[in-house]
């Protein structure tokens, strides 16, 4: 049985995931962590602890969209896909840049911070997904997932009635925004596409990935509490 047909009729195999891992994948989009931002009541502590992890994070995530890119290039049949995660290096170029801004607001040194256990895991999950054998749909999947999860939630703190205080309003904006939105989004289609394509075996690989991130991202979270 192929991948759409098998596992979401013609709803997708991505809507059909999230809805069977429905309890875990809130816990990584609706996370105390961000709701007390929406909330207004974040401990400023917490959230310069996320950003100078997150800051180890992005960088990390710079070899792991390159190897997307690579792949892309190998296995997709469809020639709008690289434009896509070009388009996503550039905006990673310009997150950096913005991280380095954020943190000298905050008066954070981000050259001797360590990394945390858990964001040392997620990494070396992140590292384990650039090898070759993975394939372009389990990494498709897998930048999907990572991109939405910070969609969704710090798209929550801009919901009307958030409370999120003025000076977090541009972190949220810059994954909350539509922009990153219709990002998510292409990334979603060709993991749709991809999936209906996949052999079982990819189709169990792609969902392991999917899991593993979930929970990768509620631990990267629970570092903002200090939480290792
Ligand atoms: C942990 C984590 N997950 C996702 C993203 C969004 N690129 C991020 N910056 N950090």
């Amino acid at each position: 049985m192929k991948g759409e047909s098998a596992e979401g009729g013609d709803r997708g195999t991505i809507l059909t995931w999230t809805e069977r891992h429905r309890g875990m994948y809130e816990r990584a989009t609706r996370h105390p962590f961000i709701l007390s931002i929406r909330g207004g009541t974040v401990d400023i502590s917490s959230f310069k602890r996320w950003l100078s992890q997150d800051y180890i994070f992005v960088r990390k995530f710079v070899p792991f969209l390159a190897s997307v890119l690579l792949k892309t290039s190998k296995e997709s049949n469809d020639t709008s896909d690289m434009e896509i995660i070009l388009g996503g290096m550039a905006a990673l170029h310009d997150e950096i840049s913005w991280f380095k801004k954020e943190a000298s607001k905050w008066n954070i040194s981000l050259f001797d911070i360590a990394p945390q256990n858990a964001n040392k895991e997620y990494c070396r999950f992140l590292e384990s997904l650039t090898n070759s054998e993975v394939s372009y749909t389990v990494a498709i999947t897998a930048l999907w997932a990572i991109e939405a999860i910070y969609q969704e939630s710090f798209s929550l703190c801009l919901e009307e009635g958030s409370m999120t205080p003025s000076e977090l309003l541009e972190t949220c904006q810059r994954w909350g925004n539509t922009g990153f939105k219709e990002y998510c989004l292409s990334h979603k289609r060709i993991a749709n596409r991809q999936l209906e394509q996949a052999s079982e075996d990819e189709l169990k690989q792609a969902e392991e990935a999917f899991l593993r991130i979930l929970e990768y991202e509620v631990g990267f979270w629970n570092m903002s509490d200090g939480d290792a």
